[in-house]
């Protein structure tokens, strides 16, 4: 690292020390604080003449990025203008993300980064974290060496299914760089703990293999063996170089997704956030909706559209707690109906994988149905679903039809369409309050605008990973546990859902919203540990002790002063 944190012997203050100077202290986005560095900093670090003479406060550089952002008249330009700040002031950065949540985090986030990844060969200005191609397979350990840092949690793609957009190949990019960022606005993490990484196999994305300025390799997907190969170097590098590290899989096609997550998960501090973390914020927002309907989850019926990494990950959740409250796992499973690109999974399909199988339906039950694969309509028609969850990326897919006849079986149907970005969405905030004469219970996956309908205004709460993923990390990394497991996921939705609104007025909102996010990520935080060190996966400590170190990990940004290290 090229600083430390120390305080002042007499005043106790904390200051940052740094032999960095001059226009190395600049171009550090950690370090640099611009025009901020005052008039003893500026000569005691040899900036003289490397910056405008007039002195600025951090108020003054944050009006003065703010009426910036304002001036941008595009969603990416203001990405671009949020991520040049990040690339020159982290601090700064962060700084005014956290004064801005509700209207910045759906820039750097869902929806606005799926643009910045489909763009990201033609708007890229500077390198962030590291880019893996599969030809450096001999070169991980050097690649990693040359980090210099002490990373605490990585974020790694392999570009193919960016979030309903597909695979955008090195574009991808975009998402761990958000995700991290996620982690120091919602959870606090330092920064400069944090490392995404995209690795490189190639895109079958035929646009992005003929346009001349593509950045990624040129070349096919590679898949099988050298593939797994490459993965396995991969993470025997990162279990060597950063041994306590959080390692997040985010955006890897399905197949992949399962596969990685299942072959690591015991051998390294890792987790894949689009099964379990969307597990968990889908499970706290059915904890809540049952709550606010005065029902038991066990009692709920299900139907999920999708039968991917997410909508398993849902599944897998759900039925860890209607176990909790009583269903053996076969009672819990015959209640969710998964449906794929096909139809409804049913046991009378031969095209269904082992994490399906285990979903399929009697097809019997459905022997009304006009075809021998059952729709979404025909479902939701003969299980008359409390639930109905989104996650296929089909926009347009719960339309008035499907939405009309639960709501004719259900006085408060929950519905919560989840595909990113807004233009993957099942359905419209707007459209559910109108066809349901807002009796439906709304849980989005990118965020929307409340719903002005019949007098009110009714506020849509966004269902969304970043509820659980930065606290997750950081209850792991404040408890020092050494695996992840499901139960923390479970813990994590249960400490989520106890934040809900909707507990004390049942029509409020089922999540907090995205100010609150800080908070609900501390609670999240807090039970994560718990069950960490309940397993036997992290020491015993009391919550005095957990909370504190959980406190000392949430990093505020705000500058410090400047002291040269002798
Ligand atoms: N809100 C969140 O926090 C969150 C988290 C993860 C994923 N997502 C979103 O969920 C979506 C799916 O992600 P995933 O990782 O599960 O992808 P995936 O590729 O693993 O799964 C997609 C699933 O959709 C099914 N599908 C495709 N076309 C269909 C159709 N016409 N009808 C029914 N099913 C169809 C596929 O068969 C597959 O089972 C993406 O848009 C992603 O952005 C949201
Ligand atoms: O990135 C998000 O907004 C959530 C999720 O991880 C996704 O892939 O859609
Ligand atoms: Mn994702």
């Amino acid at each position: 690292m090229p600083y430390r944190i120390r305080r002042d012997a007499d005043s106790n203050e904390a200051y940052l020390e740094t032999a960095l100077s001059g226009r190395a202290l600049l171009e550090d986005p950690l370090l640099n604080k611009g025009t901020a560095f005052t008039e003893q900093e500026r000569r005691v670090f040899g900036l003289a003449g490397l910056l405008p003479p007039a002195v600025s406060s951090e108020q003054d550089q944050l009006a003065r990025n703010y009426a910036n952002y304002k001036s941008k008249t595009t969603d990416l330009e203001r990405y671009q203008c949020l991520t040049a700040l990040q690339d020159r002031n982290e601090t700064l950065f962060y700084h005014l993300l956290s004064e801005h949540l509700t209207e910045m985090v759906p820039i750097i986030y869902t929806p606005v980064v799926g643009i910045a990844c489909q763009e990201y060969s033609r708007i890229y200005h500077r390198p962030r974290g590291l880019y893996i191609s599969i030809d450096q397979q001999d070169m991980l350990d050097e690649l990693l060496a040359a980090v210099r840092r002490d990373v605490e949690v990585i974020c790694v793609t392999d570009g193919e299914r960016i979030l309903g957009l597909g695979d955008l190949g090195i574009g991808g990019m975009g998402i761990p760089i958000g995700k991290l960022s996620l982690y120091t606005v919602c959870a606090g993490i330092h920064p400069a703990t944090t490392l995404p990484i995209v690795l490189d196999v190639g895109t079958n994305n035929r646009e992005l293999l003929e346009d001349p300025l593509y950045l990624g390799r040129r070349h096919e997907r590679i898949r099988g063996d050298r593939y797994d190969a490459f993965m396995e170097a991969f993470v025997t590098a990162v279990a060597k170089r950063f041994p306590h590290a959080v390692l997040q899989w985010e955006d890897f096609a399905k197949n992949n997704a399962g596969r990685l997550l299942e072959r690591y998960r015991d051998r390294l501090c890792s987790f894949n956030d689009d099964i379990q973390g969307t597990g968990a914020v889908t499970l706290a927002a059915v904890m809540a909706a049952s709550a606010a309907t005065a029902t038991s989850i066990a009692e709920q019926r299900i139907v999920l559209l999708g039968a991917g990494s997410a909508a398993v990950g849902i599944a897998t959740q759900l039925v860890i707690a209607m176990v909790e409250s009583g269903l053996s796992p076969d009672a819990a499973r015959a209640q969710i109906c998964l449906i794929d690109s096909q139809g409804l999974v049913h046991d009378g399909r031969e095209d269904l994988d082992a994490g399906k199988r285990l979903y399929a339906q009697p097809q019997a039950l459905f022997s009304g149905s006009n075809s021998t694969i059952p729709s979404l309509l025909e479902v939701v028609r003969q299980v008359r679903p409390t639930v109905l969850i989104g996650a296929a990326a089909q926009p347009g897919a719960f339309d008035e039809q499907i939405v009309r006849e639960m709501a004719r079986h259900v006085e408060y149907p929950a519905i919560f369409p989840l595909s990113n970005p807004t233009s993957r969405c099942e359905a419209l905030p707007e459209d559910l309050v109108r066809w349901t004469d807002a009796r439906a219970l709304i849980a989005t996956g990118s965020p929307f605008a409340p719903v002005e309908y019949a007098g009110r205004s009714i506020p849509i709460p966004q269902c969304n990973n970043a509820f659980i993923f930065p606290g997750l990390g950081l209850g792991v990394l404040a408890s020092g546990a050494a695996r992840i497991t499901d139960a923390m996921f479970v813990a994590a939705a249960r400490a989520l859902s106890g934040l809900s609104p909707a507990l004390a007025d049942a029509s409020a909102p089922l999540l907090p919203t995205v100010e609150q996010v800080r908070e609900a990520s501390r609670h999240v935080a807090l039970a994560v540990a718990r069950e960490a060190e309940r397993a036997d996966l992290a020491p015993a400590m009391t919550d005095e002790e957990l909370i504190h170190r959980i406190d000392e990990k949430m990093w505020t940004p705000r500058y410090l002063p400047y002291r040269r290290a002798s």
